[in-house]
């Protein structure tokens, strides 16, 4: 079940406040990279519209043929004994059962899935300590989301008989209120993780990880690997008596994205340092440009107390809120049609440019999708791509590190990748230029000290992810990588020696 290292209770405190409710606090000094937490999930549920194997957890369209309301995929043989021989306990009539299957990818899943927790002897502590978590009942009641999970989740299980024949630990029946309430600490608590299949996700719900509170300035990173099991890491050093924190949602969101998320899914007002500041630190992540200003470097900034758009230079300047929302929708919307193609994604960088400062947290998504198919061209020895190539990779990972030195300052997953690929495309170059006889191989040696300072430092940052992730493999091959490059500066060193004495 649920196995949490010793270290928690050793380096955390649990407290609780009026603003943050309970909270986690380190109890002792720690060091960056220390690992606070190794947890598993309590459950793992598909996201909303996916149905998804209750026993591996792939994506599937069939069903338990025994309880007939889990889904089950051809490949797996069965899922939970029990779960499935408490469903089966219920003895549901045919039509019953093809109503609940008809909902299966709405909240019925979830919510049986949490019931059933609180159905057999061995899960009922983890249901009750489920049940403590934070649900935001009230600041629910009555929204569009309260009415979705009326409607497609209470409303079957109530029509079915389900209700009625199960019952919540405390041995009361189970009602809407108690279904609501599951489905709010799921939405309020889980993390997302990993699917099977590539770039799908799914949620996980764990006990003591889901007790630390949000910045978008954390102090700790998170880490879930194959097995569905989180670690939680120290990002920087931490003093006793520091609030830990984690980021429930991007630090490449801009200040309104992240808000938004955190208030309509979270329920509550960030109070950051990153959230008071209009500029993000000086990042300038939501920033447009004044075009009043343009040549002075002006630019117009939301101002958090009025929720005006006003220019930092001169504040009669000022731009309609319907005129930026608009503009963002309609430039999300154009660089997901251009995503994997070089020349629109570019264009659409040139336009945008005009309008949003380089670093808008758009510009940063346009600048990785860059960075990502120029990844590809560089992968592709057929290319044979060129010196500009290389150097626009380089230039578009300098301009997202810069950002990310700011937003994410400590141990940093998404900075040591960009770091990493600094710096193994700037040594790909510098190999190249050099068997063009376009640069000495001082000049190269020169280049590949300066790479190898950037991939120890990335490789630092990686070494904590645990080894079954793609950042564990990731570090793997990196380190293998790092040996390689010694070794070619060693023998450039040796022969660069030579030639001197
Ligand atoms: C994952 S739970 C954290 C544990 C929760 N405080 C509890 O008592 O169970 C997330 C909730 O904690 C509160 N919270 C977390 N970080 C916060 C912050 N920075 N400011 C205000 N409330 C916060 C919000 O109520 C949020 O919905």
């Amino acid at each position: 079940m649920a196995a949490v290292s010793d270290d928690f209770a050793k380096k955390c405190e649990l407290k609780q406040n009026e603003t943050l409710g309970r909270f986690v606090v380190a109890r002792c000094d720690l060091s960056a990279g220390e690992t606070l937490l190794l947890e598993q999930s309590i459950v793992v549920l598909p996201h909303i519209g996916d149905r998804r194997c209750s026993k591996c957890f792939k994506l599937t369209a069939t069903f338990c043929g025994k309880c007939r309301l889990l889904s089950l995929c051809e490949d797996c043989a069965g899922h939970d004994e029990r779960d499935c021989q408490r469903l089966r306990e219920l003895q549901l009539s045919d039509e019953q059962v093809q109503i609940l299957q008809e909902k299966a990818n709405t909240e019925v899943q979830p919510a049986l899935a949490c019931l059933l927790l609180g159905e057999h002897q061995h899960s009922r502590p983890l249901f009750e300590e489920m049940s403590q978590m934070e649900t935001h009942l009230e600041a629910r009641r009555g929204t569009e989301i309260w009415k979705r999970y009326q409607a497609h989740a209470y409303a079957p299980l109530e029509a079915t008989g389900v209700v009625k024949q199960l019952h919540s630990a405390s041995g009361n029946a189970v009602d809407e209120i108690l279904v609501q309430r599951l489905l709010g600490i799921l939405d309020v608590n889980v993390y997302e993780i990993r699917a099977p299949e590539q770039g799908g996700a799914m949620r996980g719900l764990y006990r003591r990880a889901a007790l630390f509170a949000h910045s978008c300035m954390p102090n700790l990173e998170t880490a879930i690997d194959d097995e569905r099991r989180i670690k939680v890491f120290a990002n920087r050093q931490i003093a006793a008596g520091e609030i830990l924190y984690i980021c429930y949602t991007s630090v490449l969101l801009g200040n309104e994205e992240r808000r938004h998320i955190l208030k309509t899914g979270k329920c509550f007002d960030c109070s950051c340092a990153r959230c008071q500041d209009p500029t993000e630190l000086g990042t300038h992540m939501s920033s447009f440009i004044c075009s009043g200003c343009a040549c002075s470097g002006g630019y117009i900034v939301r101002q958090l107390e009025t929720g005006t758009w006003q220019c930092l230079l001169n504040p009669e300047h000022t731009l309609k809120p319907e005129f930026v929302s608009n503009m963002l929708e309609r430039a999300k919307e154009e660089i997901f049609h251009a995503r994997g193609d070089i020349y629109r994604l570019e264009l659409l960088l040139v336009k945008m440019s005009r309008l949003l400062h380089g670093n808008h947290y758009l510009m940063l998504d346009l600048k990785q999708n860059i960075a990502s198919v120029l990844r590809q061209i560089l992968q592709n020895m057929a290319h044979s791509p060129s010196r500009k190539v290389y150097e626009r990779k380089i230039r578009v990972c300098q301009e997202l590190l810069l950002v990310l030195k700011v937003v994410a300052p400590g141990i940093s997953r998404l900075k040591a990748i960009a770091l990493y690929e600094l710096a193994n495309t700037q040594a790909e170059l510098a190999r190249k230029l050099y068997s063009e006889q376009e640069q000495s191989s001082r000049e190269l040696l020169g280049e590949l000290n300066q790479t190898e300072i950037m991939m120890r430092e990335a490789l630092r940052m990686l070494l904590f992810e645990p080894v079954a992730t793609p950042e564990g493999q990731m570090s793997r091959s990196m380190l293998r990588e790092l040996k390689e490059l010694q070794n070619d500066i060693k023998l450039l060193q040796d022969s660069n020696d030579d030639i001197v004495n």
